[in-house]
Formats: C-alpha cells, sequence, structure tokens
C-alpha cells in the first residue's frame, strides 16, 4: 500500500510541476525551438491519462483490500475465537490477498487459459477444467455472465463469493486462486476438483449407509463450520456445492448465488398453506397421507428424473433451503444448519425430506414442514440418525448449531467420530481419477447449444434405476 501511495505522491508532484506556468520572457512570447509540437502534446496527454488510470486502479484495489481487512477483523472481533485464531486467521488473509495480488499483477485474462472440458452448468454461466498456458497449471474456471448477474442484481452476491474464497483459505472450502473480468464475463480461477460432486455421487449410489453418510455430514459440518467462523452464510447448500477432490474429501463451493429468493417472491407461500398437495410425501408412521402415496423406490425415480433438469434450471432445486429463508423471514447460520439436515436425509432415504414434481409445492412442503417431514419405513433409518435430522429440520429456536457446531458434533449419531482426525482418514468412497484432467466424475455436456445439454446416461456415476 505505502508504495502505491508514494507512487502516487509522486505522480501528483510531477503533475504539479507539469501543470506549472512557465516563466515567458519580457515580449510574452515562447521561444520557437523548444516548444513541443501538438504531437507530442497529444502524447503527453495520453500518457498522463494512461498513468492516472492505472494509479487510481491500484489505489482502489487497495482500499479494497484494506476494507476486505477491516470487515474481517470487524467479524471475528464479533466472533467467539481466540486471540490465537484471530492471529492465524489474518496472516491467512494476508498469504492469500498477497498471492491474489501477484496474479492481479500479471493482469490475467481468459487468453492465458486453454479451456478444456466443461463440467459444470449453471444460472450464470459455465465450469470447465482449463490449463494456465505458461505454467501447464490445471484449474476450474467458472465463467459467469455479468449481464446476467446484474439482471438478477446478484453483483453484490458474486463479490460476496470471491471474497469469501480469497478470505477463507481453508481445506474444507474450494480455493481461488485469481478473478478477472471482461466486457462481458467475469472468471473465477480455482481448485479444479476431479472427484466429482455430491450430488452425482448420490444420484449414482441411490442411499449411502450410516457409517458412509457420517463421513460426509460430518465433512459437511466441518466445512459449514469453517464458513460460520467467518461470519459468513451460505444460504445454499446442496449436493452439488459438496466438490470432492481426488481423494474423496469434501469441499464446499459457490458463495452467494442465492437463486432461493426467487423462490421466497412465490406469493402464496406462508406457513398456514397446509393443504395437502397432489404430489404425496412418505409416509412411514401411517397417519394422515396425501394421495397417491408413493413407495420410497417411486419417489426416488421420480426424484432421480427430475434432479439434473432442476439443478440446470435457471431456478435451482428449492429443496435444501430453510423455510425462514423461503418466508424471508430474516434468517442467520441456522439456516445452513438446515440445508445440513435436508442433505443427510437424502443420503439415507434416497431423495430430500420435501421433494415434489413441482418446485413450488416442495417449497409449501419446507414452510410447512411439521406436516410434511416424515421417515419412510423401508429406509430403516436408526433412531440416532432420525433424531439427528429431526433436530436440523425444525424451527430455528430448537435447531442444532443454533449455539454453535459443537452442538451438532456431540450428538450421539456421530459417536467415536474423530473430528480431529475426520480429512485424515480414507473416505468413504476413493473416486476414479487417472490424470489431472481426469473429468470421469462429472456429467457430459454438449458444447454446441446455449441451452443446458447433459446426457443423463454418461459418466461414471449414472445410476442404474432398478425396473
Ligand atoms: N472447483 C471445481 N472443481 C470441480 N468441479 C467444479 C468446481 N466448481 C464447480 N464445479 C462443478 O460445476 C458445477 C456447478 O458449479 P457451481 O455450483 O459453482 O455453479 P453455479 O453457476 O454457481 O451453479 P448454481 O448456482 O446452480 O449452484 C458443480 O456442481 C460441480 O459439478
Amino acid at each position: 500500500m505505502d508504495s502505491a501511495r508514494s507512487w502516487f505522491t509522486k505522480l501528483q508532484t510531477r503533475e504539479k510541476s507539469i501543470g506549472k506556468k512557465k516563466e515567458l520572457p519580457p515580449n510574452g512570447k515562447e521561444s520557437g525551438d523548444d516548444a513541443p509540437s501538438s504531437a507530442t502534446k497529444q502524447r503527453v496527454a495520453a500518457a498522463k491519462q494512461y498513468i492516472e488510470k492505472h494509479y487510481k486502479e491500484q489505489m482502489k484495489q487497495v482500499q479494497d483490500r484494506k476494507e476486505r481487512r477491516c470487515s474481517l477483523e470487524k467479524k471475528l472481533a464479533d466472533a467467539d475465537v481466540s486471540e490465537e485464531e484471530v492471529h492465524n486467521i489474518l496472516k491467512q488473509f494476508e498469504k492469500k490477498e498477497t498471492e491474489y495480488m501477484r496474479l492481479q499483477r500479471h493482469k490475467m485474462s481468459v487468453e492465458d487459459f486453454d479451456l478444456l472440458t466443461m463440467i459444470g452448468k449453471g444460472a450464470f454461466g459455465e465450469v470447465r477444467v482449463c490449463r494456465e498456458k505458461t505454467t501447464g497449471n490445471v484449474y476450474a474456471m467458472k465463467k459467469l455472465k455479468k449481464s446476467e448477474m446484474l439482471r438478477r442484481g446478484q453483483v453484490e452476491h458474486v463479490r460476496a463469493e470471491r471474497n469469501l474464497l480469497a478470505e477463507v483459505d481453508h481445506h474444507c472450502i474450494v480455493k481461488l486462486y485469481c478473478s478477472f473480468q471482461d466486457s462481458e464475463y467475469l472468471y473465477l480461477i480455482m481448485e479444479y476438483l476431479p472427484g466429482g460432486d455430491m450430488m452425482t455421487l448420490l444420484m449414482r449410489k441411490d442411499t449411502l449407509t450410516e457409517d458412509e453418510a457420517r463421513f460426509y455430514v460430518g465433512e459437511t459440518v466441518l466445512a459449514i463450520e469453517a464458513i460460520h467462523r467467518h461470519n459468513y452464510i451460505h444460504r445454499d447448500i446442496k449436493p452439488d456445492n459438496l466438490l470432492l477432490d481426488k481423494y474423496g474429501h469434501l469441499r464446499l463451493s459457490d458463495f452467494g448465488l442465492c437463486k432461493p429468493l426467487d423462490y421466497s417472491n412465490f406469493p402464496d407461500l406462508n406457513e398456514k398453506d397446509v393443504t395437502p398437495t397432489k404430489s404425496s410425501s412418505v409416509h412411514g408412521d401411517g397417519k394422515q397421507q396425501s394421495m397417491p402415496k408413493r413407495s420410497q423406490q417411486e419417489q426416488l425415480e421420480h426424484w432421480q428424473k427430475n434432479r439434473r433438469t432442476l439443478a440446470y434450471s435457471t431456478v435451482g432445486t428449492p429443496d435444501y433451503i430453510a423455510p425462514e429463508v423461503l418466508l424471508k423471514k430474516g434468517y442467520g447460520m441456522e439456516c445452513d444448519w438446515w440445508s445440513l439436515g435436508a442433505i443427510m436425509y437424502e443420503m439415507l432415504v434416497g431423495y430430500p425430506p420435501f421433494y415434489s414434481d413441482e418446485p413450488m409445492t416442495t417449497c409449501r412442503k419446507i414452510v410447512n414442514w411439521r406436516t410434511h417431514l416424515k421417515f419412510p419405513e423401508e429406509a430403516r433409518l436408526t433412531a440416532d440418525a432420525k433424531d439427528l435430522i429431526s433436530k436440523l429440520l425444525c424451527n430455528v429456536d430448537q435447531r442444532l448449531g443454533t449455539k454453535g457446531a459443537e452442538e451438532i458434533k456431540g450428538h450421539p449419531w456421530f459417536s467415536g467420530l474423530e473430528w480431529d482426525k475426520l480429512y485424515e482418514i480414507e473416505a468413504a468412497y476413493l473416486p476414479q481419477v487417472t490424470d489431472e484432467l481426469d473429468t470421469q466424475n462429472f456429467e457430459k455436456f454438449e458444447e454446441s447449444s446455449d441451452s443446458v445439454q447433459c446426457s443423463a446416461k454418461t459418466g461414471p456415476w449414472r445410476k442404474v434405476i432398478i425396473p
């Protein structure tokens, strides 16, 4: 910062001396020989403009960095973290920012990368594996269409995503290396996680055993805890955002593109609306049932048939969104623990707890969760699993995690789990990854069309539906 400031001072001093009126001879005329030509004057003016712009941009960057540091310091002061932790977090922040600035100085652009296989498609753009031309390093490039972000008022959210990723250097969070933009797109260069995402894993496996689920739910708890420590709320945690590294360990991605608001604008979404819907929820206790009742297997097939379409739609899936977010009641970090409960349910049952063929019906079921949360008997969940899910999918006041992640970690379902060693043990599934460019754990996307073409029949994680 000091060097930028001193450059700026030098520039101003130079400007002043350039702007100083030259003393004229008594006749008031300049001696003709050393007067600059108009072309030279123009070049000087252009250079001056360029330098001014350059340093203004630099000052802005320095200012932004200062603001990010101030805001992190403020968040840390409000959070319950030790002095040592504050010191470490700030140290990591500076390290990451320095690395970020270094890449920024290189003026990265999309031209610096070879764009390879497309591995994801979202509401605002696409995600691709790419290779930096000079270093050969492999990254994931997320490309977001600026006009679309502006149209949907998501600029702040994307900025939050960039800030969070730059700020939080944690093994549970996807690393961001740099970001840049051109006239049409904003680009985020992230580490490439070749293990695929949890959505794809779940589509392939149908359900997980409780031991397998404990591993992924446990790592998700640690990831959510990490972002909450930095006072960020994700709001949109879903299996698509849980990525797996080459060892099968989980990392959280995609901060801030909060589509849920699209649903919260739905006019008749309120808690009183308990009218049973046409598409049934699954009832395990034999009480009030809506029709037609589907078996667990039928419900699973419907879910899997719709899942990818929902994931790639511009609205996304509302299945994991907390009721208070949908109701726009004002929400806090607890909403992420609700999403964890919905994901855990899906891992063990095969589909999320409030699934319906119609997203709006899902929203209604979520806000009326008391009537709709059921555990199908066929799923044979243990009492501890049901208890944990019920304590996550409930009112904010009673929700586990409201007083911190320790509440969740201490639940009997996790008993015996060594939290400190979770990222060191062998993952529940070891993904097949042959080399650093391997994309076999992702769906295949067709390049040609603008609309998303994804073949559910491709990729090793394809689930075979038993007739
Ligand atoms: N760093 C990464 N490494 C590997 N795969 C990734 C990475 N980032 C994203 N993906 C893949 O791309 C998909 C879409 O990414 P992401 O969710 O970040 O996009 P998005 O535009 O924000 O979509 P949405 O808003 O719908 O969640 C992910 O589900 C994942 O399969």
